[in-house]
């Protein structure tokens, strides 16, 4: 049996930063990752994703060329050089974190399985290493929901879809959250047909009405069919294609993508050997300080329910990080969460909604501003969506915003910086942003604060 300080099982977005930090500090580490470094963001996730979707807005832009005077030809997409791109984003990062911890003195990377014996031991392979401390970072993957007939067609998730290198006729996406929405639109600018089917009765079901109802408009002005609060009752496989029944109906592509959420990989982990205690849903509980129910043992990432994305992730081994190494004492509670959804244009969030906000018993300040009336969207040709602010009427504080619109998950940032500096909106309100910006908008959108 090998010995570490620490062991940390999962390369994704917390481990090989956390394994640096304790090998500068002098510690000894084992890194086991059984399949891609870099995880999910890197090889199945944002990065892959996110280079489709340029590929995506530079064929949108190509095919508006005239709205701006400029004169292109017909617009055809090479799937294949569009996925060839996608890969190679994907491969030079993924090989870029396996160097990165390769080349860390003190560190040990082994590739396979990592599965607990006991508390302080794991088995790889035929091999058993052990440690006192021992940080999980092993991620999630799609769920697959439990509808009549899914199991016997050939569907495609997040990790199948993402080296696609030919376009679907007809795309059906089971799923109208972040990951269906962003592959909707990417294909459909691809040239596929697509019909995106959310059981539930809005698009991404976390935000406020009037922004998944712009969302839906944006997403059908582009001729994406949306079929919202329906019933799937079955999927089957003939020669027409995929048929999903619903309520009352149903849709046939050529194509199927299941995008229904994710699932903690804590299944496999021989967790039951351990006392680490898991919720109902399979997600690993901690507490404030990301360490579970079993001392010396902590969870980060997907895999521990308190963030489902790559920023939360990184967060997560910087607390860890700041409270063993540096004698802070950080919290998972005080973080702000933002996100962005990379639609075109995208969504840019931070903090609560108007509608969580009344819910959570704040008096609620709300202002909107179109994009029509910000000058660098009209400038941009790029005018559809919309900034919201809303803002707690007593304490004067932020609560929470959007920008629905070009350039939104940059100018987010703004709002979120001023939310982790707890000022009072009118610090903002008295900044001077530069022209012309989306940015420079929200001291005008704060002055139309009114009660919601
Ligand atoms: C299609 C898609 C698009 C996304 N886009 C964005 C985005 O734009 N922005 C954003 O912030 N987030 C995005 N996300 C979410 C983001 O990818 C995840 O939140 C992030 O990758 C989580 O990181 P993690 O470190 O928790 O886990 P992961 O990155 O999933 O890493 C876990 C690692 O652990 C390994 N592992 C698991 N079990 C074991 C074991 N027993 N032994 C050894 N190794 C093991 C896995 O192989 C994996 O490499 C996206 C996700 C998807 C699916
Ligand atoms: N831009 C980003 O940051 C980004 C992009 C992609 C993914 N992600 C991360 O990945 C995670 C997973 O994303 P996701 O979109 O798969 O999940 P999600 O949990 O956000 O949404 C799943 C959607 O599927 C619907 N659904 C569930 N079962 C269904 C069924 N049988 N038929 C039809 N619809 C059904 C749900 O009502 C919900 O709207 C997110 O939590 C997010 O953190 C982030």
């Amino acid at each position: 049996m090998k010995t570490f300080d620490a062991i940390i099982i999962g390369a994704g977005q917390a481990g090989p930063s956390l394994a640096e930090r304790l090998s500068q500090a002098g510690q000894t580490v084992c890194v086991v990752e059984r399949k891609f470094f870099g995880g999910t963001c890197v090889n199945t996730g944002c990065m892959p994703t996110k280079a489709l979707v340029a590929s995506a807005y530079a064929a949108h832009l190509a095919r508006r060329g005239a709205d701006f005077g400029v004169v292109t030809g017909d617009v055809r997409i090479d799937m294949k050089a569009v996925a060839a791109r996608a890969h190679k984003v994907t491969t030079d990062a993924r090989s870029g974190v396996e160097n990165w911890l390769r080349g860390m003195k003190t560190v040990t990377v082994m590739t396979g399985h990592a599965r607990f014996q006991n508390a302080t031991t794991l088995q790889i392979g035929d091999e058993l290493i052990s440690a006192p401390k021992i940080f999980l970072n092993v991620g999630g993957r799609a769920s697959v929901p439990p509808v009549p007939g899914l199991t016997d067609v050939p569907y495609l998730t997040n990790s199948s879809i993402v080296t696609l290198d030919r376009v679907p006729e007809h795309l059906v996406i089971l799923g109208g959250s972040y990951i269906g929405l962003e592959f909707a639109q990417m294909y459909r600018r691809f040239g596929a047909q697509v019909t995106v089917v959310e059981k539930g009765a809005h698009l991404v079901a976390r935000e406020d009405v009037d922004i998944s109802e712009a969302i839906r408009r944006i997403l059908e002005d582009e001729g994406i069919s949306v079929r919202t609060g329906v019933d799937i009752n079955g999927v089957s496989h003939g020669g027409d294609g995929i048929t999903v029944r619903l309520s009352g109906s149903e849709v046939t592509g050529s194509d199927l993508l299941v995008a229904t959420g994710r699932r903690p990989n804590t299944d496999d982990l021989g967790l039951d050997q351990t006392g680490v205690k898991l919720d109902a849903r399979g997600y690993i509980e901690v507490g404030d300080d990301l360490q579970t129910s079993v001392p010396g043992i902590w969870a980060m990432g997907d895999c521990n329910g308190r963030g489902a994305f790559t920023h939360t992730a990184f967060n997560d081994f910087e607390i860890i990080a700041a409270n063993l190494l540096d004698g802070e004492n950080r919290k998972v509670s005080d973080r702000i969460l933002g996100y962005a959804l990379y639609i075109d244009p995208p969504l840019g969030r931070v903090g609560m909604g108007e509608a969580e906000a009344e819910k959570a018993g704040h008096r609620v300040l709300v202002s909107t501003r179109p994009m029509t009336r910000v000058g660098r969207a009209v400038e941009k040709g790029e005018t559809k969506g919309f900034m919201k602010v809303v803002v707690d009427a007593d304490s004067r504080k932020i609560l929470g915003a959007a920008i629905l619109g070009t350039g939104g998950d940059e100018a987010i940032h703004g709002v979120l910086d001023m939310m982790n500096a707890g000022v009072t909106f009118d610090v903002l309100q008295w900044a001077v942003p530069i022209h012309p910006t989306v940015s420079e908008l929200w001291p005008t959108v704060l002055k139309g604060l009114k009660p919601a």
